[in-house]
C-alpha cells in the first residue's frame, strides 16, 4: 500500500515493519519519532486509545491536570489491589490510553533529580548510565524557555540556561502566574536553613529549585509526548494503527528466542491479527502494561506462567517485580488571613469564570498553572531528622516473589540507597507548597517493593493485579512521620505564620507516632510514578533488560519506558522517561543487535 495516511487502519498495515512499538505513549512516541528519522526504516506504533479530542481538558493546565480525565475512555481505569500495609485499601492509578500516553493527563513537573540518583544505575551494574551520560538525552528532548523577567523579579525565580536543551520536542518553561503564598513558603524554607539551588538541569535538584512544567509558553497549553508524533506525522515510512491492543508476543527459537510478530486486536472479542517484525519489536506500553504483555507472551516468572497455563518462553523472574513509586501525603490549611487562592476557583464560580476568560483573552492567570507548585524542595535524611536510620536501612522489604536473583538484587539496591541517603547528595523527602493551602509530602526513595501480575493468559481478560506494597517497609513510614513533624516547622516559621494557617490535615491533634502512621497509611496517595517492573540490571540481580534495554533471552525486543529505570530518582519521572528513551532510540539505530 502506499505510505501515505499516518493513521492507518488494520487492513491497511504493512505485513512486516523494521520496528514495531507498542504503545503510543510518552516514551513509545519518542522511540517512534528517531528511529523514523531514517527514511529507510518502516515504523508502526500500534496504541490501544485513541487520539485526544483536543479539549480544553488535555491542554489548559489548571483543567488539566489529570483529574478530568480519570476515569474516562482515556484512562486505563487501573485499581491496585487492597494493600495490607494501608489498612487494605485499593489505589486508583490512572494511566492514560491515548495517543501521548500519561503525558497528556499529568502534572507537568518537569525537572531531572540529583546526579546521584542516575549514578546509582550505573552502580547497580548498568555501564554508562549515569547522570553525565545522560545530560544530552535529557536536553535532546527539551526545548526550554527562561522565566519571564516579571517573574524572576517577583519570585526570585533562579535558572541556568545552559544546562537545557532549546531544540526537542518538549516545551518547558514557567507559567505565566504564581500564586503569590509562594513567597510565604520559600521564605519560611530559607529561614530554617535551606538554599535555593540554581536549578536542577545543572545538578541542583536537591534543597530548594525551580522547576520547570512541560507547557508552552507561547500558548500556556500542556507540552506532551504527542508533540513527538506531530513533528513526524509527514514521514511516510512512519504509520500508527490507533485503538488496536496488542494481546502478546510471537516468537519462535530455542537458545536465543526471536519476536517474528506482534499480535494485537481491536476489540475484545474480535480476531486476532498479528504484523511480523523485520528488525525489532520496541516495548513501551508502561510500567503496568509492559510486564503484564511479556508474562502473557511467556517471558516472566515460571512459577507465574505455569500456574495460567503459559507456555514458558524465557524464565525471567524479574518481570512484574521490583515496582517501585511516590506515594504522598497531603497536609491542608485554612489559610485564614489570606483572600484570595487557588481554593477559590473551586468555591467562587465568579472567580473562576473571570479567571478562564483572562487566560482565554490573555494566556494569563491561575489556569496558566498546574496547581502544584514550581518550587521544589529535595530534603535529604539528614535535614528532617537526626535520628541514626542505619538499622531501618538495611531492613530488608517484603515482596510477594521469594525468588532468589530478585532478594539479591533488592539487597543491591539497599546497599546503593544506604550508602548515598545518609548524605547531602540524595533525598529522601520531597515538600511542595499547593495553591490550595497544603503541602504534599513524598518519600522520594521508597524501600517498599511492589508486583504487577497478570491474572489470565490473556491480555484482554483484564487489567493485571498490582500489588503496590506501599508503606510496607517501616523506613518509609518513618520518614514520612519525620517530614510531617518538620512541616510543622515550616508552618511554625514567621512566614508561614502571616498567612493565619489552621491545620485541618492532618489535624493539630495528630501528635504521636502511632497517630500519625495511622494518617498516613490511612490517608497517604500515589503520585502515579511507577517505575522499575522490567528493570534494567543485571539478570542475576532479577534484571529484566540488559544495558541496552534488550530483554534477556530474547533477540530482538527492547523495553523503552518507564518500568526500566531500577532506582526511581527523585523527581517527577516524566523527564527522566524522555531522556531514556532518547537514548533507547539511538541504542536501537546504533543496532548492536544486528553487529552482533
Ligand atoms: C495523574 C498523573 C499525574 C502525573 N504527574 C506527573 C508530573 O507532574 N510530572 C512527571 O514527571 N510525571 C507525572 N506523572 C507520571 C508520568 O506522566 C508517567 O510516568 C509517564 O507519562 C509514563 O510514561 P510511559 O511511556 O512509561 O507510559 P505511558 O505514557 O503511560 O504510555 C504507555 C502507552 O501504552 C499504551 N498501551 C498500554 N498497553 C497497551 C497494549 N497492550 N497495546 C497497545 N498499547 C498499549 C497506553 O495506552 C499508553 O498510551 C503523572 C502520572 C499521572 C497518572
Amino acid at each position: 500500500i502506499p505510505f501515505v495516511p499516518r493513521f492507518v487502519s488494520e487492513n491497511q498495515i504493512l505485513a512486516a515493519y523494521d520496528y514495531v512499538v507498542i504503545g503510543g505513549g510518552t516514551s513509545g512516541l519518542a522511540v517512534a519519532n528517531r528511529l523514523s528519522e531514517d527514511s529507510s526504516k518502516t515504523v508502526l506504533v500500534i496504541e490501544s486509545g485513541p487520539m485526544d479530542d483536543g479539549s480544553e481538558d488535555f491542554k489548559i493546565p489548571y483543567l488539566g491536570r489529570g483529574y478530568k480525565n480519570f476515569g474516562t475512555k482515556y484512562d486505563w481505569n487501573v485499581t491496585s489491589v487492597p494493600t495490607a500495609s494501608l489498612g487494605n485499601r485499593t489505589i486508583i492509578m490512572p494511566q492514560a490510553r491515548v495517543l501521548g500516553g500519561t503525558s497528556s493527563i499529568n502534572g507537568m513537573q518537569f525537572a531531572k533529580g540529583a546526579p546521584s540518583d542516575y549514578d546509582a544505575w550505573e552502580e547497580l551494574g548498568n555501564e554508562g548510565w549515569n547522570f553525565k551520560s545522560l545530560t544530552k538525552y535529557f536536553e535532546k528532548s527539551e526545548n526550554f524557555t527562561a522565566p519571564s523577567k516579571k517573574l524572576v523579579e517577583e519570585f526570585g525565580i533562579t535558572y541556568d540556561e545552559s544546562a537545557h536543551g532549546s531544540t526537542g520536542f518538549i516545551h518547558s518553561s514557567f507559567p505565566n502566574f504564581l500564586w503569590p503564598q509562594l513567597k510565604n513558603w520559600i521564605g519560611a524554607m530559607k529561614s530554617l536553613g535551606h538554599s535555593v539551588s540554581q536549578d536542577p538541569a545543572n545538578g541542583g535538584a536537591l534543597q530548594l529549585f525551580w522547576s520547570p512544567s512541560s507547557s508552552n509558553p507561547d500558548t500556556q497549553t500542556r507540552s506532551f509526548s504527542r508533540e513527538y508524533y506531530d513533528g513526524a506525522r509527514d514521514r511516510p515510512n512512519l504509520h500508527v494503527l490507533l485503538e488496536t491492543t496488542v494481546t502478546k508476543l510471537l516468537t519462535s527459537g530455542d537458545e536465543r528466542i526471536r519476536v517474528d510478530a506482534v499480535e494485537f486486536s481491536s476489540s475484545v472479542g474480535a480476531p486476532k491479527k498479528h504484523v511480523k517484525v523485520k528488525r525489532e519489536a520496541v516495548l513501551a506500553a508502561g510500567s503496568i502494561f509492559s510486564p503484564q504483555i511479556l508474562q502473557v507472551s511467556g517471558i516472566g516468572p515460571t512459577s507465574l506462567l505455569k500456574s495460567l497455563g503459559i507456555e514458558v518462553v524465557v524464565d525471567l523472574p524479574g518481570v512484574g517485580a521490583n515496582l517501585q513509586g511516590h506515594v504522598y501525603i497531603a497536609t491542608f490549611y485554612q489559610m485564614t488571613n489570606v483572600s484570595l487562592s487557588a481554593a477559590n476557583l473551586t468555591t467562587n464560580t465568579t472567580f473562576y469564570n473571570e479567571m478562564y476568560e483572562l487566560y482565554k483573552a490573555k494566556r494569563d492567570g491561575p489556569f496558566t498553572n498546574g496547581g502544584a507548585s514550581n518550587m521544589i524542595a529535595m530534603l535529604p535524611l539528614s535535614d528532617i531528622t537526626s535520628d541514626n536510620l542505619h538499622s531501618l536501612l538495611e531492613t530488608p522489604s517484603e515482596t510477594s516473589y521469594r525468588d532468589t536473583s530478585i532478594s539479591k538484587g533488592y539487597q543491591a539496591q539497599l546497599k546503593i540507597l544506604l550508602r548515598h541517603l545518609t548524605t547531602p547528595k540524595m533525598a529522601a523527602t520531597e515538600m511542595l507548597w499547593f495553591s490550595e493551602g497544603g503541602a504534599i509530602l513524598s518519600v522520594m526513595h521508597p524501600l517498599s517493593r511492589g508486583t504487577v501480575t497478570t491474572t489470565s493468559s490473556s491480555l484482554l481478560a483484564g487489567i493485571p493485579a498490582i500489588n503496590t506494597g506501599h508503606l510496607s517497609h517501616p523506613l518509609d513510614t518513618k520518614i514520612f512521620i519525620e517530614t510531617l513533624r518538620y512541616t510543622r516547622k515550616i508552618i511554625a516559621t514567621h512566614e508561614m505564620r502571616e498567612l493565619g494557617l489552621v491545620e485541618v490535615l492532618p489535624g493539630a491533634e495528630v501528635n504521636t507516632d502511632e497517630q500519625l502512621e495511622k494518617a498516613i497509611r490511612d490517608g497517604s496517595g500515589y503520585m502515579y510514578h511507577m517505575t522499575g517492573t522490567c528493570s534494567m540490571m543485571k539478570r542475576e540481580l532479577g534484571g529484566v533488560v540488559d544495558k541496552d534495554l534488550r530483554v534477556y533471552g530474547v533477540k530482538n525486543l527492547r523495553v523503552v519506558d518507564a518500568s526500566v529505570q531500577p532506582l526511581i530518582p527523585a523527581a517527577h519521572v516524566q523527564s527522566t522517561i524522555y531522556a531514556v528513551a532518547e537514548k533507547a532510540a539511538d541504542l536501537i539505530k546504533a543496532g548492536s543487535l544486528w553487529r552482533d
